[in-house]
């Protein structure tokens, strides 16, 4: 497998460099399991195990691998095995809350180059979903692309396509059809070589029938390893890093589809830059835009210039947002504590040799 096809670019080496390399390669995570991964590296397809050092140091789920990730290896291609000693500093990456009580981060995807973000032409249609998916987008550090799918099922796409560009904030928008092949050419630019793409959408969207059309007859096939367990010898066909053939790298764990918005301050911002911009020119500077003399908010949403429903979505997504922060305030002053605890568990039995 050739590394630059898998996505390997200056950014990781740069990082890369720190290591002894005489001692180690790289991999990229294509698959997680419970304890082991499987990499994509120059050695083909290796499974691999966290050494207990990295094990060690890791005090929160963001410390371990996840797919995509390139990771830092020794590798021991006859075996098709390998150790993983550290990850590379993630380009970005999509995360959700873990399930439980606590809002811990879990990263769903790392090292995305660019993320489409699918809503369907027809009943699906929803400029509020849209808006919260850049906001992840932005938020994940990958280029959001807006794909309008099944625009074979409506009659007035320049209509839809306008109502999404005043939302989109300059973030290019497509129409397209898997169905009749319409619009898909548009899409080919952002798949190149080496290129890292995710799709996002609720279910039902179009994805997998999206990324059968674009993809369908480039995947590549990736020679499997047969592995032992108790139940006998047998070959594993799932991935959830797809390598195409003479192209980059799709994205596709069934994690994506579920994602909820995690800490998005930067994105909001971002995602909503008319709002921010109306913002700035109320009288007061602490303005709450509900009943301020001079309020340039509520002006704008009276004379029409700001939609009501994207001005109460964006209040929405404020509380959700305040409500997360304080949420992961309480997780980090715990991690922090039981960082401490471990450390200081360390000290207590190294003393005790
Ligand atoms: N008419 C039309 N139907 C489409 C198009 N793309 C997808 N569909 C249909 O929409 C339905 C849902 O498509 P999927 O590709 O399974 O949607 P998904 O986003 O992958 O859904 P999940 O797997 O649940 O996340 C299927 O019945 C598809 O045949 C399109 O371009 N035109
Ligand atoms: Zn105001």
């Amino acid at each position: 497998m050739n590394l630059k096809q898998l996505g390997w670019e200056s950014f990781f080496e740069n990082h890369f460099t720190d290591y002894d390399q005489e001692q180690f390669t790289v991999g990229r995570v294509a698959l997680e399991y419970k304890r082991m991964y499987r990499l994509f590296t120059e050695h083909g397809e290796l499974l691999a195990e966290i050494t207990g050092k990295l094990r060690h140091s890791a005090t929160e789920r963001q410390d371990y691998p996840a797919v995509g990730d390139w990771v830092v290896i020794s590798a021991r291609p006859e075996e098709q095995k390998a150790s993983i000693h550290a990850i590379l500093p993630r380009k970005s990456k999509f995360s959700r809350k873990a399930a439980g009580v606590t809002t811990e981060e879990q990263i769903v995807a790392a090292n995305i180059d660019t993320v489409f973000l699918v809503n369907a032409l027809n009943t699906d249609f929803n400029l509020r979903r849209m808006e919260r998916y850049l906001l992840m987008a932005w938020e994940s550090g990958a280029n959001p692309v807006i794909v309008l799918s099944k625009s074979d099922l409506c009659e007035n796409v320049s209509q839809k396509l306008m109502e999404v560009e005043s939302i989109a904030m300059g973030v290019p928008v497509h129409a397209i059809s898997a169905e009749n092949g319409e619009g898909l050419d548009q899409l080919s630019a952002y798949l190149e070589w080496g290129q890292t793409v995710a799709l996002l959408g609720s279910s039902g969207a179009g994805k997998s029938t999206l990324t059968n059309a674009l993809f369908g007859e480039k995947k590549q096939e990736v020679k499997t390893i047969r592995e032992d367990d108790d139940k006998g010898r047998h070959t594993t066909t799932h991935r959830e890093l797809v390598l195409l053939q003479g192209g980059g790298v799709v994205v596709d764990t069934p994690g994506m589809r579920e994602l909820q918005l995690w800490e998005a301050d930067e994105g909001v911002s971002q995602s909503f830059s008319d709002v921010a911009a109306l913002a700035a020119n109320c009288r007061f500077r602490d303005c709450q835009h509900t009943t301020e003399p001079g309020c340039a908010v509520q002006e704008a949403i009276s004379d029409g210039t700001l939609d009501q429903e994207r001005y109460n979505s964006y209040v929405k997504l404020q509380k959700e947002l305040a409500f997360l922060a304080r949420k992961e305030d309480q997780r980090l002053a715990l991690a922090e504590k039981n960082k401490w605890k471990k450390i200081s568990g360390d000290r207590t039995r190294v003393n005790r040799k």
